[in-house]
């Protein structure tokens, strides 16, 4: 079914979901999912458990405070009814006093002391409520980011890399705005509910009463109904005009500093510009402004005015009692219908809208209580692993393993079959091509993953039987995608022994053996240095960075990041790994290609270094210049298509023939070895 350019709405065409529906509207095509009626309300019922939960958790937090504070907030968005009513109290009692010609001062003097009290009050309620808003709000949110703290930094990398990839990060505010939300919409309709008894009090019969309620909720309540919105509603858009497309790849081309050097020096500009003029002249009038406000304008003008309509009968009413019973008629309570049926008409509008915000915050903090209940893929186990280890080093097998990574859609399996033994104690060198496997079977080693079929043994038992934690504290794992954190450089490295973390001397003789110590003595704060520090600057709106000013040039000092080379960045991450090779627990030492940014001597160096951390440790090595290691290695695992195609030791392989040719180490050791032999 073709898209309506006109913007009515059609069902999806491509979509086997009837409720999704599809719009063009200017040069956008929209997506959105029509609610079935009260699909509203049901959600507001589905998140209600969320509401109880935050409303303990907060509670606990400030056990005081937080109700006190609630009661603030409501208390205070019915202020305006109060202060209505005692007005309207002053009004009638003057409008007695004219009328009788006798006025009952202390009536009076008693109805405006209390507003003038209430007014008071309110302004002291609100000042304290801001005060308290600040200690409440903190809390919640600090204790918002520690829940998923906490259970981010006990997930497991498959959930960890179900999270980064498929959710948004929900800012801790969104908490609090959805309990704030929540509440201003509960206050609101109190206030809606005060305003509709106050008048039902005014008014001599129930059937009167009734009518009046017609009057005030009708208008916002058909002008809510009739309403056309895409803010509350689920909707994705995307832009279809191809002149809309081109003038926005017209303008990349224009903006970039990389197109345009080429665009500028191969003589492209002048057509670019007559390109763009094309596109533009094309476009013509189809609107490019934000879907959700031109589906806003696209509402239907009999159906406002329809509700408008509504919201004049209380005024014809009026005029029509004044006239036929004018001894019923007085000017106050003109004004007090009036009055509140403005009132109620503002309220009802922003509580409507509240409930829309509550709606979607509280979906969202759904999500997030949902995201942080989240079970590890991987369960743990019971054995304490440095309770079995042996002072040799830890044993590993693989049998008949297979794996493929989670979300995998191809049919290729990461690992196919794998089965080998390493003795605890040996050094052992992986090798083959990008992409066959060797890291992936390191990840399984050190149960970073479980495989799905087959079995990996540490120290005779399977490895799902050690509790994680215990396992990872076996081992040390050095890898190529190495990172500073945020921190200094001596925690940077001390990480590595958390229980020396402290220790200066350990750090800095870590530091000599993965020879990040000359790069570090040059820096400013030396091992105090933090190379990429998380401060959040924050710019008022009447400034700019590329002010010259001189708010400006402290701005340009709060800039403190410095920057180091990938080969520096491997020398703190190797640093890191000698430090961890200063605690007794660790059985395993990993080196995932941790040389790829060093230069031949950092190279031949890190390796002679961790070498000689071997001592009742087993090695793994993966490297693609393996030449200078195998020679020293037990064992050769050499992996081709994610399967192991041959192990043993240098000279086995290099020795091996089939049918009179050589296997695949024997090629790729020879690749190596005639890059620096060939004369060219
Ligand atoms: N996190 C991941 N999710 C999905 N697929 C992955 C993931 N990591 C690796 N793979 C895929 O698994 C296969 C094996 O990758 P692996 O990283 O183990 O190879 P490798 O031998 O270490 O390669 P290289 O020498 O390039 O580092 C590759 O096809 C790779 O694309």
């Amino acid at each position: 079914m073709a898209s309506d350019s006109k913007g009515h709405e059609k069902t999806s065409e491509h979509d086997s979901d009837s409720s999704i529906h599809v719009l063009q509207l200017g040069v956008w095509r929209v997506f959105f999912v029509k609610e079935v009626a009260l699909a509203r309300w049901h959600r507001f019922k589905t998140v209600l458990p969320t509401v109880k939960q935050l409303t303990i958790d907060f509670s606990e937090l400030a056990p005081v405070l937080f109700p006190l504070y609630s009661l603030a907030i409501i208390f205070l968005l019915v202020d305006g009814t109060i202060l209505w009513h005692l007005f309207s109290r002053i009004l009638l009692l003057v409008e007695i006093g004219l009328v009788e010609g006798r006025f009952d001062y202390v009536a009076i003097a008693f109805a405006v002391a209390a507003r003038v009290a209430f007014a008071v009050l309110f302004t002291a309620v609100s000042c304290w409520s801001r005060k308290a808003e600040c200690i409440v709000q903190n809390r919640i949110v600090h204790h918002v980011d520690g829940i998923m703290f906490e259970w981010k930094s006990n997930a497991d990398l498959s959930v960890t890399e179900d999270y980064h990839n498929n959710h948004e990060e929900l800012p801790s505010t969104h908490v609090w705005y959805a309990y704030r939300d929540l509440l201003t919409a509960l206050g609101r309709a109190l206030s809606i509910v005060g305003q509709l008894y106050y008048i039902a009090t005014l008014v001599q019969t129930k059937k009167e009463a009734l009518l009046h309620v017609f009057f005030f909720l009708g208008k916002p309540f058909t002008r809510h109904i009739f309403r056309h919105s895409l803010w509350e509603k689920s909707w994705i858009a995307t832009s279809t005009d191809p002149n809309y497309n081109r003038m926005q790849s017209l303008n990349t081309i224009v903006s970039k500093p990389e197109y345009k050097q080429e665009i500028m020096t191969n003589g492209g500009t002048q057509y670019i510009i007559q390109e763009y003029r094309k596109a533009r002249r094309l476009l013509g009038d189809a609107c490019a402004s934000y879907p959700a406000a031109q589906y806003s304008n696209q509402e239907r003008i009999e159906l406002r005015v329809l509700s408008e309509l509504l919201g004049q009968l209380h005024m014809l009413y009026c005029l029509a009692t004044a006239i036929l019973s004018p001894s019923n008629f007085t000017f106050s309570r003109v004004v007090m219908f009036h009055n509140a049926g403005q009132m109620i008409t503002a309220e009802f509008d922003a509580m409507l809208e509240d409930m829309n915000l509550v709606g979607n915050s509280l979906t969202s903090v759904t999500r997030m209580y949902d995201l942080a209940h989240t079970k590890n893929v991987l369960k743990d186990g019971h054995l304490v692993h440095s309770k079995l280890a042996s002072n040799l080093g830890m044993a590993l097998t693989m049998e008949n393993v297979s794996f493929s990574y989670p979300g995998n859609k191809s049919d290729e399996n990461a690992l196919h079959d794998v089965s080998f033994s390493i003795r605890p104690g040996q050094l052992v060198v992986i090798v083959g091509a990008n992409g066959c496997g060797k890291s992936t079977l390191v990840k399984l080693l050190t149960r970073l993953y479980d495989c799905d079929a087959g079995r990996v043994l540490v120290d005779g038992a399977d490895i799902k039987t050690y509790k994680r934690e215990s396992l990872h504290d076996a081992t040390a794992v050095l890898t190529q995608d190495t990172h500073i954190y945020q921190l200094s450089l001596a925690e940077n490295i001390g990480i590595g022994n958390p229980c020396a973390a402290d220790d200066r001397m350990l750090i800095m003789e870590a530091a000599r053996k993965g020879r990040a110590d000359g790069f570090i003595e040059k820096c400013v704060e030396k091992y105090d240095t933090v190379i990429e520090p998380m401060v959040t600057n924050v710019m008022g709106a009447q400034c700019s960075e590329t002010d010259d000013t001189p708010l400006t040039k402290i701005h340009q000092g709060f800039q403190k990041k410095s920057d180091v080379s990938g080969g520096e960045r491997q020398r703190v991450a190797a640093s890191r790994t000698f430090m961890r090779l200063t605690s007794d627990t660790v059985k395993l030492v990993v080196a995932d290609e941790p040389s790829s940014n060093l230069d031949p001597e950092g190279e031949w160096e890190l390796f002679k270094n961790l070498r000689d951390e071997r001592q009742g440790r087993t090695m793994i090595f993966v490297s693609h210049r393996f030449g200078h290691l195998t020679k020293h290695a037990d064992l050769i695992l050499c992996m081709k298509n994610g399967r192991l195609i041959e192990k043993g030791t240098h000279d086995e392989l290099m020795g091996k023939t089939e049918n009179g040719e050589h296997g695949e180490y024997h090629k790729l050791y020879q690749i190596q070895a005639r890059a620096f032999t060939e004369v060219l």
